[in-house]
């Protein structure tokens, strides 16, 4: 079994394993209490709704620091085109995911996360702060998935452990670009530069099968990410990714074209800006007929980091710090505990 270091950081705060197992969606016929929100202030995801206006950015583009540090400042979240990643790896993933959550309940839940762990089938971990459940399942893979595979699929699970460590890989590349400019714009005398930091991800895949209501179900909360960056692949045809846009409320977000990809500001990115990129807030929305996979990548910081908002030393004088210096681990381990709440733990 790999052990990462992200697991470590979760270790001190486990998770009760009815928070943990997701229902049995393939049996289900109508939305259980347990599951049943209030009226969600929305149309479901297959009616009409409007993209906002996303920056979309050209990973070629010259002007691309800019760019990304404008979108990263006004948004929190931006698309990416042009990124070298082919389709087909996509649709490789995508099918692997849709092989794995098609299994029947009793051989899902023998890959169930831990109690205290980070890699596996289950919930999202941000459960147990709503009093109702989302109608959602998850299976977390950090570097290989080989255990949990062997597990699933005895005899045939390389395809499954190939395709996942090769998106991860991938991913891997992608995001540290993608940082790279980030720190380029919020740095460019590169007093601190990429390599400072010692990097890991996680890949999520999640699975938002049909809802017999979607007006009362979410597919996730409503929730900000912990890490300095996701990568969200989300298929053209089923949309259920809403922002919270200020004076606009909840906004859908289409991808622009099938291979685009979203990228949202995380928390650590967020302290690391000295609040000047918001990590925004986020939530799913669910479909009746439609079974919705996305993959979402998280890329941040090896745990033992510490993240200290960046000012360069030109503005040292002049800039208010916000947040205090805290390391990955205790980061995560304050929002296990309060979630949210977590920013003005770390206040100044
Ligand atoms: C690296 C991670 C980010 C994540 C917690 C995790 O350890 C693995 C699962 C991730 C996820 C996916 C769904 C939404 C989210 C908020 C959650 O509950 O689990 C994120 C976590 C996060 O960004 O904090
Ligand atoms: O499925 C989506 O569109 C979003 C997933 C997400 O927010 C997450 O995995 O953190
Ligand atoms: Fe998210």
């Amino acid at each position: 079994m790999t052990t990462s270091t992200l697991e470590e950081a979760y270790k001190e705060n486990p998770l009760s394993l009815q928070h943990i197992l997701p229902i049995d969606f393939q049996s289900i016929q109508e939305v259980p209490n347990s599951h049943l929100w209030p009226k969600i202030n929305n149309v479901p995801t297959s009616h009409n709704d409007k993209n906002p206006n996303v920056p979309i950015i050209d990973l070629i583009d010259p002007n691309v620091v800019e760019l990304m540090g404008h979108a990263c400042k006004t948004w929190g979240i931006f698309q990416v085109v042009n990124h070298g990643i082919s389709l087909k790896y996509f649709d490789e993933v995508e099918s692997q995911a849709r092989r794995l959550f098609a299994l029947p309940t009793e051989q899902k839940v023998k890959v169930v996360r831990s109690t205290n762990g980070v890699t596996g089938y289950g919930t999202a971990r941000i459960t147990p702060f709503f009093s109702k459940f989302m109608w959602h399942e998850g299976f977390t893979i950090v570097d290989s998935p080989l255990d949990h595979a062997k597990e699933l699929w005895p005899n045939d699970y390389k395809k499954f452990c190939d395709v996942m460590e090769n998106y991860q890989t991938k991913m891997k590349v992608l995001s540290f670009q993608l940082c790279m400019f980030i720190l380029n714009y919020l740095q460019p005398s590169h007093e601190h530069s990429i390599n400072s930091f010692e990097f890991e991800g996680a890949l999520q895949l999640n699975s938002y099968p049909c809802c017999p209501n979607p007006y009362h179900a979410l597919g996730l909360a409503p929730h900000t990410d912990s890490l300095f960056l996701t990568i969200l692949h989300q298929t053209n045809n089923t949309k259920g990714l809403q922002i919270l846009k200020k004076d606009q409320g909840w906004t859908s977000i289409a991808p622009v074209s099938n291979d685009a990809l979203i990228v949202n500001v995380g928390d650590l990115l967020h302290i690391l800006s000295n609040g000047e990129f918001p990590s925004v807030y986020h939530r799913v929305l669910v479909d009746q007929t439609k079974h919705r996979v996305s993959l979402a990548y998280f890329f941040g910081p090896q745990v033992d980091s510490i993240i200290s908002p960046l000012v360069s030393s030109q503005d040292n004088d002049g800039v208010v710090l916000k947040y205090r210096n805290v390391t990955v681990k205790e980061y995560l381990g304050l929002k296990a505990k309060h979630l949210e709440k977590v920013f003005s733990m770390i206040r100044i």
